[in-house]
């Protein structure tokens, strides 16, 4: 019995240690990008559409925006073509065009039926419906990859009417052309323009990393808060490399325009969500534009 009200005892706690957090993002519009290795352990699948869920039942407005990348590769090595990228970037021919945007919205239907399950409306789109992402296509140090999309234009609308009808949309990376060709976006792209034209509170990156560390071969050396200035110097110091590059950028244009905290997580780690939004130390990395922006809870 002791140890049964002990047991309950520290639930209750926890409930209450995430109240000023409750307080503080009610209503606030909070982005997800997920993607990369989180995705591709159906246990870890549902510990983060848990979180999501939970976010949105305590009063925030979570988007999530989608990636599949490893799922796309796989399904182009189903039909004998071999993966190509360029900065990260993949290059996409017709083909490659249209296995990427069958199997991104099979992902995206996935995760709203797996957040309808848990009793939590939701509805699947991509960046075509509504014309939510307009796009141009991107060119790669002068080279042309294909139907690669640059975010010209984002139209707030949808995912606003959405979330005005408290259902929690779910984005695949896909964008519609001034020719009205689709295209494929990077989903930390489409991440960062929506959380900017949303004007979201958060945005937060899940990774296959502890967060931004000085040497990513050892998590000691994990950076848990980063000002602009800092994320900055780490670039032009050569300590950020592969596709934290784009991630770091896409963070640091989130913060320049308006998005008032910005993390990068360990989307392997069970719940990473809960553990960085109701905490007051957090997980992973941070990255403010100052300092000195706090939000209430964090001088209490
Ligand atoms: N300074 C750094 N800190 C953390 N990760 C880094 C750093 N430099 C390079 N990386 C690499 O970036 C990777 C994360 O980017 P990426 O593979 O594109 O993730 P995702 O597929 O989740 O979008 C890490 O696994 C790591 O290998
Ligand atoms: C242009 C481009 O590279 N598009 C990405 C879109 C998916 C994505 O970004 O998925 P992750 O977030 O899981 O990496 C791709 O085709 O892989």
């Amino acid at each position: 019995m002791e140890n049964y009200m002990k047991e309950i005892l520290l639930k209750a706690e926890t409930l209450i240690e995430a109240l000023p957090y409750i307080r503080d993002f009610n209503n606030k519009k909070v982005v997800v990008k997920y993607g990369g290795s989180a995705m591709l352990d159906k246990k870890l699948e549902e510990s983060v559409i848990k979180d999501v869920a939970l976010l949105k039942l305590v009063g925030m407005k979570p988007i999530i925006v989608h990636g599949g990348g490893k799922e796309i590769s796989k399904w182009l090595n189903v039909v004998g073509k071999e993966a190509k990228f360029v900065q990260g970037l993949r290059v996409t021919d017709d083909e490659t065009m249209e296995i990427a945007e069958m199997v991104l919205n099979r992902v995206n239907k996935n995760l709203v039926q797996m957040i309808e399950q848990l009793g939590v409306k939701a509805v699947g789109i991509s960046g075509k419906d509504g014309g939510t992402l307009k796009v141009n296509k991107k060119l790669v140090a002068g080279e042309d990859i294909g139907f690669v999309g640059d975010i010209k234009e984002v139209d707030a609308s949808l995912i606003d009417t959405l979330l005005d009808n408290d259902f929690i949309p779910v984005i695949a990376p896909i964008g519609l052309g001034y020719d009205y060709q689709s295209y494929n976006i990077n989903a930390d792209d489409a991440a960062c323009a929506v959380a900017t034209a949303i004007g979201a509170e958060k945005l937060a990156f899940l990774t296959d990393i502890e967060g931004v560390c000085k040497d990513p071969a050892d998590k000691s050396t994990l950076i848990s808060v980063l000002t602009l200035d800092e994320a900055r110097s780490l670039i032009d110091d050569g300590y950020i490399g592969g596709g934290m590059l784009p991630k770091i950028k896409n963070c640091i244009d989130a913060v320049e325009n308006g998005v008032s905290r910005v993390h990068i997580l360990d989307g392997r780690r069970d719940h990473c969500l809960l553990l960085e939004f109701f905490t007051k130390k957090g997980i992973g990395t941070a990255i403010i534009d100052d300092k000195k922006t706090l939000y209430p809870h964090e001088s209490e």
